[in-house]
């Protein structure tokens, strides 16, 4: 499985190459599917001009079918990451490429991706005095009623329930099934599941990975919650200061050891990172300065990011 994380360069030499066989006598033009879900080179993003980037040089090819975790501390840049990828913001970094199934997300934007965050719930429009049940069919539950019901009975919602008298759990249950009744292709999920109880977040994942694996969609997971989580990821990716540490690494929890080199399991392994974290960025306080997070993210990232980096302008 590790082998199929190609770097973009070797990828497209491959893809030029698988290309030159598929094509069909004639000269036809041949199919040629995207070959990753999700894929991203030289992302670096900054949130304001003249600030220091939240991304920094994201190189990224997730596979069909995949389902990755991100981990990283508060401020890492998951969010980022995910908000990027569901094209909600436009990058604009010389250089910077994100596609998801094959298309730029922004410009054109593909059908079938889902992104599920945290702030939906806060939205006052799913607080208002109406029914569950009408609330789904207003966002076309009807035309998913075979997702739909499966959903409502694994995220045990009640359809009578009134969406401004509703706890933030319950809430949450149904921005789920909201978002997961309409079949996707790649999913976003950043953090959705921090309210739900522990067993409708159990048949949740379950749901979750069987609906992957059967549809061959892919999974990208942002989260500080790894109870219960070891054998729904088929990769962990560890983020730091807004850059990758290292590429994402397949995960197999019965052979956890021998792929990470350390603790077995998906929580162990998030503590330690997030204790080498901290301990760089002490490190770095350390050092006779005041390390702004700018400086820490420069002094993190991979040599031949680093003339990409400082020719970046800022300003864009
Ligand atoms: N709207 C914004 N404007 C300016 N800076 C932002 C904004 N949103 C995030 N940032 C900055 O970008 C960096 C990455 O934030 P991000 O929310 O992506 O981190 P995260 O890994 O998702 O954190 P958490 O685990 O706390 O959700 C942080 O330093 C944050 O301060």
């Amino acid at each position: 499985m590790r082998g199929r994380w190609w770097r973009l360069g070797e990828h497209r030499d491959q893809a030029t190459a698988c290309a030159a066989l598929r094509s069909p006598p004639g000269n036809l033009p041949a199919y040629d599917p995207p070959q990753w879900a999700i894929q991203t080179s030289h992302l670096t993003y900054c949130h304001k001009p003249n600030t220091p980037p939240s991304l920094l040089d994201i190189n990224l090819a997730l596979p069909h079918g995949s389902r990755t975790i991100l981990i990283g501390a508060n401020g890492a840049g998951k969010s980022t990451l995910l908000q990027l990828l569901a094209g909600k913001r436009l990058v604009t970094t010389v250089g910077a490429e994100i596609e998801v199934k094959g298309q730029d997300v922004f410009r054109n934007t593909p059908a079938g991706v889902t992104f599920l965050g945290t702030e939906w719930a806060m939205n006052p429009v799913v607080r208002g005095d109406i029914s569950v049940s009408a609330f789904l069919d207003s966002v076309g539950g009807y035309r998913h009623k075979e997702r739909r019901d499966l959903l409502l009975d694994i995220l045990d919602i009640d359809l009578d329930w009134r969406m401004h008298q509703i706890s933030d759990g319950e809430r949450r249950r149904v921005q789920l099934c909201f978002g997961l009744m309409v079949p996707w292709d790649v999913l976003l999920l950043d953090e959705v599941t921090v309210d739900l109880d522990v067993m409708v977040r159990d048949a949740l994942l379950s749901f979750l990975k069987e609906d992957s694996e059967r549809r061959q969609a892919t999974i990208l997971y942002a989260t500080h919650i790894f109870d219960g989580l070891n054998s729904f990821p088929t990769h962990i990716v560890h983020m730091r200061f807004g850059a990758f540490v290292g590429e994402p690494i397949p995960w197999d929890p019965t052979n956890a050891i021998a792929a990470t080199g350390g603790p077995s399991s998906l929580y162990s392994i998030a503590l330690q990172w997030l204790k080498e974290d901290r301990e760089k960025r002490r490190e770095l306080e350390t050092e006779g300065q005041r390390v702004s997070r700018g400086a820490r993210r420069e002094e993190t990232i991979p040599t031949d990011s680093e003339t990409f980096y400082r020719k970046y302008d800022y300003s864009h």
